[in-house]
């Protein structure tokens, strides 16, 4: 079963087009990431999955219920973790706890959720007004985990947390995915997003230029990693040295520099050996590696070509599948 699935899913507030036409699948069981920068149309996408807001055009299904019609028979089925979560200021953590238990006629054991989102006996008890922002980040999760749900959606579950809060909070989307649950998050950081997920979809202005594995994404955009050769001589000369190395994608010589785009790290050894082989003399060597900053930016500033696939500044798409190639 398809645990998500929107065909031409649209928004438009005014003349703004907050989300354009989104076509997605996400199977029963996936941890999918939902990126995107600021306004990319990612909230107003997971609004219209819970029937918080109406799509102007196209529908959309959770879990096989159509999210506008049939919204009573999913809400009882997802847990959400909600972007701007609303406390009640003078009850403490666990009557919050307790009454989600409650709303949702849930089994769950109060004190057991308290402590898989890292709130203290102490905490717990205290009234959530009090709550720093990463403290009802935790509260906000333990409430989304209640009645077990089969799809979590998430709405930037990091916000709020320090560094070994996001740690935990990663380490539960694991635990919940080994359970079988599907989640669904959205996340302005691709980090966050990559130590988790099995695929992402990138939301940019609201179209998706996107849906790959992150490893795919960086393989579409030359396979992660930039070699620089310093040689004794001109680099020009051993042009064709390195372009008949398999896995090397660009070749560029300036002076006694030779930039070489590599898409197999076996390229790299292989390289250095051609050159030697063909009486080159390596004085220097960089690699980069693409990082998930740059590979990020690339998507979302690209520019878009007719096929909705985002390019790179020399027009190559940086994407290797876009939904609506499926
Ligand atoms: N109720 C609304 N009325 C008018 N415009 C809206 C409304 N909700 C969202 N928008 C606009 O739709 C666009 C997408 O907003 P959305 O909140 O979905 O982005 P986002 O990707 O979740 O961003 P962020 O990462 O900042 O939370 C933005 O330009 C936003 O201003």
């Amino acid at each position: 079963m398809t645990a998500i699935e929107t065909t031409g899913l649209t928004k438009t507030y005014g003349e703004l087009t907050a989300v354009d036409d989104l076509d997605l699948t996400i199977e029963d069981g996936e941890v999918f990431g939902f990126l995107g920068p600021n306004g990319a149309g990612k909230s107003t996408t997971i609004n219209m999955l819970l029937d918080f807001a109406r799509p102007t055009a196209g529908s959309a299904t959770v879990l096989g219920y159509d999210a506008q019609n049939e919204a009573d028979e999913i809400s009882p089925r997802v847990g959400v973790l909600p972007e701007g979560f609303d406390i009640y200021p003078r009850l403490s953590g666990r009557r919050h706890i307790e009454f989600a238990i409650e709303t949702k006629d849930a089994a769950n054991d109060p004190d057991a959720i308290l402590e898989r989102v890292g709130l203290s006996a102490d905490d717990a008890v205290r009234p959530a007004g009090d709550y720093s922002k990463g403290m009802r980040q935790r509260l906000a999760t333990g409430m989304a985990l209640i009645g077990d749900p089969d799809l979590l959606i998430m709405d930037e579950p990091s916000s709020g947390l320090d560094p070994h809060g996001i740690r935990e909070m990663q380490e539960l989307v694991r635990s919940e995915a080994e359970r079988g649950t599907t989640v669904f998050f959205s996340s302005h950081i691709l980090e966050h997003v990559e130590a988790v997920c099995d695929r992402v979809g990138v939301l940019n202005e609201g179209t998706l230029v996107a849906v790959d594995t992150i490893d795919g994404l960086r393989e579409s955009i030359g396979g992660g990693a930039t070699m620089e050769l310093t040689l004794a001589t001109a680099a020009d000369g051993h042009l064709e040295t390195a372009r008949g190395v398999t896995g090397i994608t660009d070749v560029a010589a300036s002076g006694h520099t030779l930039e070489c785009s590599i898409v197999d790290p076996a390229a790299k050894a292989t390289l250095v050996t051609a050159l030697d082989g063909a009486g080159a003399t390596i004085q220097d060597m960089q690699i980069d590696d693409v990082s998930l900053e740059s590979l990020f930016t690339t998507l979302t500033n690209g520019e878009t070509d007719a096929d909705g696939q985002s390019t790179d500044d020399a027009g190559t798409p940086v994407a290797a599948t876009t939904e609506g190639d499926r």
